[in-house]
């Protein structure tokens, strides 16, 4: 029989520290009821990884939230990436693909390594700064929305628009509540960017409307894979990067390796996807009564999978806890995994390799200075504040 817990993940104490949990589901079974929601539950690496791939078996097109779309309305239109699968998922993604691609970034590589240097500069003009608020929500929030194409006025607006996204992905507890008052019209501020004429000709914008032109999708389609980019790009960058520096203020020797091989820039921030996993959760619902390991999945049932439990499963990673720029972290689940995986990875990646050379180079020693403080999340570990002193070189 599938074993089964009776443990909310959802709750603010699980969400402020979900390791005691992710060790009690993964010794539970490769598939666990959770009861509070009536859901199923996967936290080793393998049930996760084979659930990810298998998107005949788990779907996404009845959300990958805890609300089932077929059952309710969802709050707002479903994406036409995240929330569909083949053959509609197809077009969507064939688009987004190019547009996000690494030999699509060369000119950000260049605008990004100088914004890079000119935000470093300011930032030691001061010693002590909170990483969360001067580091991780600032340098995203200088470049991404430029390079999607936004105008500049109205972006204070991104950040509470991804918080209640993904919040919502999980039960209407009070993190949701705690929203909904505001996200009317910051839901509509975000709609509106994603108009062509808002839109500056050269960004990942205006290349979507393109692809519309060509035919490759429809333009009633264009604003909501815009939408997308807004969505997943913002709230997950920043908080990788607040738990990229967590990982390097919690091992300090890591930072030292990182300043005498800046290369392992690349491997430093995959290595923190990892360890932190900033998205730590999300759904897929069976197409079928669906035979896993630990038993079967009923049709129309809903599966949680920790990704955040995976990353540090012991049976796939050796001293997972530790944040260790030697190691090899391919393979993470990180990104998801299989058709859906993160589609904006490779600009993710140019965000924080972008910053981490920089800093790297100008900045010594980063310690602690002070209490962090965690930003509770139903699906992403994220910090509130970060104090942190940074020692020029
Ligand atoms: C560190 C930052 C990021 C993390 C941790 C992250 C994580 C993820 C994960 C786990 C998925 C898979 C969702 C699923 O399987 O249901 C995903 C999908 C996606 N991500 Fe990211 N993401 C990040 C940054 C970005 C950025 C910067 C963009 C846009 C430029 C983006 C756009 C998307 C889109 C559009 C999808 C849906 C892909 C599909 O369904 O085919 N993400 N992301
Ligand atoms: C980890 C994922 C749930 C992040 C995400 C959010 C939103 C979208 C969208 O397409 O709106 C895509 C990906």
């Amino acid at each position: 029989a599938v074993p089964s817990l009776d443990v909310d993940p959802f709750s603010d104490e699980v969400l402020a520290d979900p390791l005691p949990f992710h060790e009690q589901l993964r010794e539970s079974g490769p598939l666990v009821r959770l009861e509070r929601y009536d859901i199923f539950g996967m936290g080793r690496y393998e049930d996760v990884h084979a659930a990810l791939v298998d998107w005949q078996g788990f779907q996404s097109s009845a959300g990958v939230g805890l609300s089932n779309f077929r059952r309710e309305k969802p709050w707002r239109p479903p994406s036409l990436l995240l929330e569909t699968d083949p053959p509609h998922h197809d077009a969507p993604r064939h688009v987004l693909e190019p547009i996000l691609a690494p030999r699509a970034l060369r000119s950000l590589r260049e605008q990004w390594a100088a914004a890079a240097e000119t935000f470093v500069e300011e930032l030691l003009q001061r010693s002590e700064v909170d990483a969360v608020r001067d580091i991780a929500e600032t340098f995203p929030l200088r470049v991404f929305p430029d390079a999607v194409g936004l105008p500049d006025e109205g972006r204070e607006h991104l950040l509470p628009y991804g918080d209640h996204l993904f919040n919502a992905f999980g039960p209407d507890n009070h993190l949701v509540e705690k929203g909904k008052a505001r996200i009317g019209e910051v839901a509509a501020w975000v709609d509106a960017q994603c108009q062509r004429e808002v839109l500056t000709p050269d960004g990942f914008g205006a290349q979507i409307w393109a692809a519309a032109d060509r035919g490759d999708i429809t333009h009633a389609q264009a604003p909501t894979i815009v939408r997308s980019l807004l969505s997943a790009g913002v709230d997950t960058t920043v908080h990788a990067i607040a738990g990229i520096l967590n990982g390097f203020v919690s091992f300090p020797g890591e930072w030292s390796v990182l300043r005498a091989d800046p290369d392992r820039a690349r491997v430093a921030f995959d290595e923190a996807i990892r360890w932190e996993s900033p998205v730590q959760t999300f759904f897929r619902t069976a197409t079928r009564d669906i035979a896993v390991a630990g038993g079967v999945v009923p049709e129309g049932d809903k599966i949680l999978m920790f990704l955040g439990s995976a990353n540090r499963d012991p049976r796939r990673w050796q001293d997972p806890h530790r944040f260790d720029l030697g190691r090899d972290p391919s393979g993470h689940v990180g990104f998801g995994m299989g058709i859906h995986q993160c589609v904006g990875q490779h600009v993710a990646r140019l965000e924080a390799e972008s910053l981490l050379r920089v800093l790297a180079r100008r900045v010594e020693r980063i310690e602690l200075a002070g209490e962090p403080r965690r930003h509770l999340n139903n699906t992403m570990r994220a910090w509130a504040s970060l104090p942190v002193r940074l020692v020029a070189a």
